[in-house]
């Protein structure tokens, strides 16, 4: 299965909320000999004539569904069989609303709608239309950020992985570990978050997995150390990449913003280029949240770069268009599931296709 065949089918929460909010703000304001009424006693309109039977030479009506019936325009006739709406002061109020409930944001909402807006007032939409119109714009935002992690010829090239408890940090390094060792890296990863056995040995399963060697210390050491000896192994071994998961501990900022700094401190007295990606890993389902965590890590650390996870379990995807809106800074991968391939680079034009449900 393609990715974003994936991503279509896992993104249904959050493209059905946009799509049918669409539909509804489209439908709802149509004149109503633009809808497809049901009369009042619930029984389907009569055709007002009955329709003549195919002339032996023509293909009966229902020949034209599916892939011919696409290719042939059937989609063009249904399309124009659909309702359509003025673009009016009241619609587009209705579509900014409908954008923040999403979690685009207030400022992303407001800019989304002026831009469908220009040069469109007055002109009667229809649902597929207004989606076409809203991806082009999603994808318009997130094109100049869709970036996947860069690769240098640094060895071994640092990533140091931040983010919160429970956002995805492990899975993510996981996934990441396997499929740049698929495509013959030489990968070791650093189990940095030294308190948390748990997290330590999620880490350990994901090596395993992806047949990656694990770095572990004695639970509660100093991550830092870690990080040292994770980076001396890695360069004898002439590793390609070391990825250093981090803690996610925000309850005591000062305390994770030392122990970042000083991972980084000790990482330098190696390289000083290090690390070279700090990629801050992201839950989607915290919504509006997310962008408060950007704000924060970037005080912690240097964030170069976002993954989002967990895209699948939300009606809150729409919070990456905000992200990307607000801080401009690279989306390098999503995760939209649990397992080894279920992360990926981060197209933008699939991505709003997918959100906006088309
Ligand atoms: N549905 C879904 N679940 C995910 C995804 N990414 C991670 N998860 C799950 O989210 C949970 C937390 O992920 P972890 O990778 O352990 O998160 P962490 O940031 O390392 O968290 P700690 O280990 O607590 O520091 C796990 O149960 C993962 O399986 C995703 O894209 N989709």
């Amino acid at each position: 299965m393609s990715f974003f065949t994936k991503l279509r089918e896992r993104l249904t929460r959050s493209s059905s909320k946009i799509g049918e909010g669409l539909d509804d703000i489209v439908g709802d304001g149509a004149p109503a000999d633009d809808r497809a009424v049901v009369p009042a006693d619930n029984k389907a309109p009569a055709p007002a004539e009955p329709s003549p039977p195919p002339a032996p030479d023509q293909p009966a009506p229902q020949q034209s569904s599916g892939l011919v019936g696409r290719l042939f325009g059937r989609g063009d006739a249904a399309a124009a069989e659909q309702p359509r709406r003025a673009l009016d002061d009241e619609m587009l109020e209705e579509l900014e609303d409908m954008l923040v409930q999403t979690d685009l944001g207030v400022e992303t909402a407001l800019r989304v709608t002026a831009n469908i807006a220009e040069g469109r007032m007055g002109r009667r939409v229809s649902s597929t239309e207004l989606k076409q119109l809203l991806a082009a714009e999603i994808a318009r935002i997130m094109t100049p950020v869709a970036k996947p992690l860069p690769l240098y010829p640094r060895k071994p090239q640092v990533v140091l992985v931040v983010g919160v408890n429970g956002s995805g940090k492990t899975t993510t390094i996981g996934k990441l570990a396997s499929q740049f060792k698929a495509a013959g890296k030489n990968v070791v990863i650093a189990a940095g978050d030294t308190f948390r056995a748990a997290a330590v040995e999620q880490l350990q399963v994901w090596g395993q997995r992806a047949g990656v060697p694990v770095m572990v210390a004695a639970q509660g050491s100093d991550p830092a150390s870690l990080a040292f000896d994770a980076m001396t192994r890695a360069e004898a071994e002439g590793a390609d990449l070391l990825m250093i998961d981090t803690a996610g501990r925000l309850q005591n900022r000062q305390d994770l913003m030392e122990e970042l700094a000083k991972i980084v401190r000790v990482i330098r007295k190696k390289d000083p280029s290090a690390p070279h990606n700090t990629l801050l890993v992201l839950d989607a389902t915290t919504g509006q949240n997310a962008l408060s965590q950007v704000e924060t890590f970037r005080k912690l650390a240097d964030v170069s770069g976002l993954v989002m996870t967990k895209l699948d379990g939300t009606a809150r995807g729409g919070v990456l268009v905000a992200l990307a809106d607000r801080f401009g800074l690279p989306i390098h991968a999503i995760g939209v599931g649990e397992q080894i391939d279920d992360l990926d680079a981060f197209d933008a034009e699939e991505f709003a296709r997918a959100l906006v449900g088309l």
